[in-house]
């Protein structure tokens, strides 16, 4: 028989995704709930109790209710919030990230899928910093872009719904203005920083894809690495990764501009390394709903469940 695959919040941005994928499987059994039942929590841990593997794409309050309503610890629960991402107890879904990380990850029956905007952060700064080129006292500045899709249903309203109450017409603005955003403790985490990173995100009038950028001057860093040193360095550490492509440097230095979309309908995880030597603009492109959400918690799912990692995206 082929696992059971139960989405709580199927009906949002990112269990749409997961489910239009996961109907296509015939090595899996999706179980929807009744649109109409989707918040009745009985109906939910009905559903949660007979499925092997629960999905959740809920905000973070819901996600952890939804985690006490399953009652098997052997149940693989797969959280796409930001409930449990620097929890104890839980595995973070980012299998690129370590060489481990995917025993872990098929070991593990709480997993949660990371941040859109930490996926590209993390892969651009934790092998620098795991290879001595940066140190973790660094204070790191992300600057991000990201469609505004990431803000999900509420956002993709405020964008395309003229009669939404809070429609915008804004092309692009900053935000998370006050340093306050959920996710640099994710970052510094799995950065293995010692100290919370800047983060000045800003979303765009187009609906998915985003880049992620890591300016560092690498004049001032101990050692003054060289951009080939950093560019080897992320080589080395995705070498054979079928989602991440660290992109020639030769590759780069053919672009005059990297726009966001570029990744848009696949699970990959393009990283960057531009400037000079003596100051890097590190980039990483990816779809937010691709590698920053619904694709890879498919991934995980496929890796918890010992199944190939095709996410149904195209690499
Ligand atoms: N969008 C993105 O790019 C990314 C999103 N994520 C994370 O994924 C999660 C889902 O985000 P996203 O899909 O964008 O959000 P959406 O707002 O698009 O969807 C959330 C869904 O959850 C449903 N829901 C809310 N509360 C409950 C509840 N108590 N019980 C059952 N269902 C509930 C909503 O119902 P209703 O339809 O009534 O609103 C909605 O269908 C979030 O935690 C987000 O942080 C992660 C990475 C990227
Ligand atoms: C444009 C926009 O608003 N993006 C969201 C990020 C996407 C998201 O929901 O966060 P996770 O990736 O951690 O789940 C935000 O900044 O809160």
């Amino acid at each position: 028989m082929s696992p059971k695959v139960f989405i709580d919040g199927e009906a949002g941005t990112t269990g749409l995704q997961i489910a239009d994928r996961l109907r296509q499987r015939a090595d899996l059994d999706l179980v929807s709930i009744d649109p109409a039942r989707r918040k009745d929590i009985d109906e939910r841990a009905r559903l949660m109790n007979m499925a092997d593997a629960v999905i959740l794409c809920l905000p973070d309050d819901a996600a952890r209710l939804g985690v006490s309503l399953v009652t098997s610890k052997n149940t693989v629960i797969i959280d796409a919030s930001t409930a449990h991402r620097t929890a104890a107890g839980w595995t973070y879904g980012f299998p690129e990230m370590d060489k481990g990380q995917r025993a872990a990850i098929q070991a593990s029956t709480r997993i949660s899928n990371p941040g859109c905007y930490p996926t590209g952060a993390i892969a651009l700064v934790r092998p620098l910093v795991m290879r001595g080129l940066l140190p973790a006292t660094h204070p790191v500045t992300i600057n991000a872009v990201s469609g505004y899709s990431g803000g999900g249903k509420a956002m993709i309203a405020e964008f395309e719904d003229a009669d939404a109450p809070n429609h915008t017409s804004d092309n692009f603005r900053i935000y998370a203005l006050s340093q306050k955003h959920k996710h640099p403790p994710e970052v510094m985490r799995h950065c293995r920083l010692a100290n919370l990173p800047m983060f000045t995100p800003a979303v765009g009038r187009f609906a998915q894809g985003m880049i992620v950028e890591v300016p560092l001057p690498l004049w001032a860093l101990p050692g003054k690495p060289k951009r080939a040193d950093l560019h080897a360095a992320l080589a080395e550490a995705f070498d054979g990764e079928r989602f991440v492509r660290v992109v020639p440097l030769a590759e780069s230095d053919a672009l005059t501009g990297l726009e966001p979309e570029g990744c848009n309908g696949t699970n990959r995880l393009e990283l960057y390394v531009f400037g000079s030597d003596e100051q890097a603009r590190l980039v990483a492109r990816l779809d937010n709903l691709g590698k920053g959400a619904s694709g890879a918690a498919i991934q995980n799912l496929n890796i918890a469940l010992g199944l190939d990692e095709w996410t149904g995206l195209e690499a």
